[in-house]
């Protein structure tokens, strides 16, 4: 059967938070977050092809990263654009015909599992679009441009989201069609789904879906890739 997913790896950001090209950095083990991404991506049987979406001064060196993987599934490297979504868009465009499915996912996340992708896409299989999110944990204030409180939001329906991301392709398509049109910007994909009117599933995920965006991430994810290789199984000497 034809892997019915053919996915998006963003990852032509500008580091600027995190003051270091986060996406080539090699972690302590000696992967880098694309890297990692890819390692997990391309081990899922329902991915049949993935477009590395990358700055124009990047691309020389993911095509090298990519080269590393000897992979039955196809691999492209394509140059973003200015925005998140410019892109997504971009690596949406890159995509080959006949996948029914489009899956988004932030290169900076490198703690995506083959579970969470399975989850996500059995979800958007039901619902047409689905993304992965949590509860939010902290209270949550609207604050102003003199850091003062506005308003308290009701917490009890405030999710946070992340990717992966996974859209029925012709209504991602339409979607950012539309998105375009009118000139918008959204910080995730799902947005766009919702401005057509279409519905968005969430899978509750509570596991570690971390994205790295400061300093501080970069150090928690060391410890958590620490305690991962700590807990594999050792081969007996
Ligand atoms: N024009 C852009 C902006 C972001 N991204 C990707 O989108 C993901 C989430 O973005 P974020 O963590 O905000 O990364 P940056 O945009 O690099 O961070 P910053 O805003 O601090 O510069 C990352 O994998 C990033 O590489 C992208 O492909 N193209
Ligand atoms: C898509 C995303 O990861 C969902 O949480 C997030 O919105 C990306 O935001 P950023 O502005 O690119 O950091």
């Amino acid at each position: 059967m034809k892997a019915p997913i053919g996915s998006i790896l963003v990852a032509a950001g500008q580091s600027r938070r995190m003051g270091f090209d986060k996406i080539f950095k090699p972690f302590s083990n000696g992967l880098c977050p694309l890297e990692i991404c890819l390692c997990t991506i391309s081990r899922s049987p329902l991915v049949g092809q993935i477009v590395v979406v990358v700055s124009k001064e990047n691309i020389q060196r993911a095509e090298q990263t990519v080269s590393g993987f000897s992979l039955d599934k196809q691999l492209k490297v394509v140059m973003g654009g200015k925005e998140r979504q410019d892109s997504v868009y971009q690596g949406f465009l890159a995509l080959d015909e006949g996948f029914e499915y489009v899956m988004i996912h932030d290169s900076a996340r490198p703690f995506v599992t083959e579970e969470l992708i399975e989850k996500v896409y059995q979800a958007a299989v039901e619902a047409g679009a689905a993304i992965c999110g949590k509860p939010c944990s902290d209270t949550v204030k609207e604050v102003g441009e003199q850091a003062q409180v506005l308003r308290t939001l009701d917490r009890s329906k405030i999710w946070t989201v992340q990717t992966p991301q996974i859209f029925r392709r012709p209504l991602l398509q339409k979607a950012y069609l539309e998105l375009y049109s009118h000139g918008k910007i959204v910080t995730d994909d799902a947005s766009a789904i919702e401005m057509i009117g279409e519905n968005v599933k969430v899978v509750r995920y509570t596991g570690t879906n971390l994205k790295m965006t400061i300093p501080e991430d970069w150090e928690i994810a060391e410890l958590l890739l620490e305690k991962k290789e700590r807990l594999q199984p050792q081969p007996r000497s």
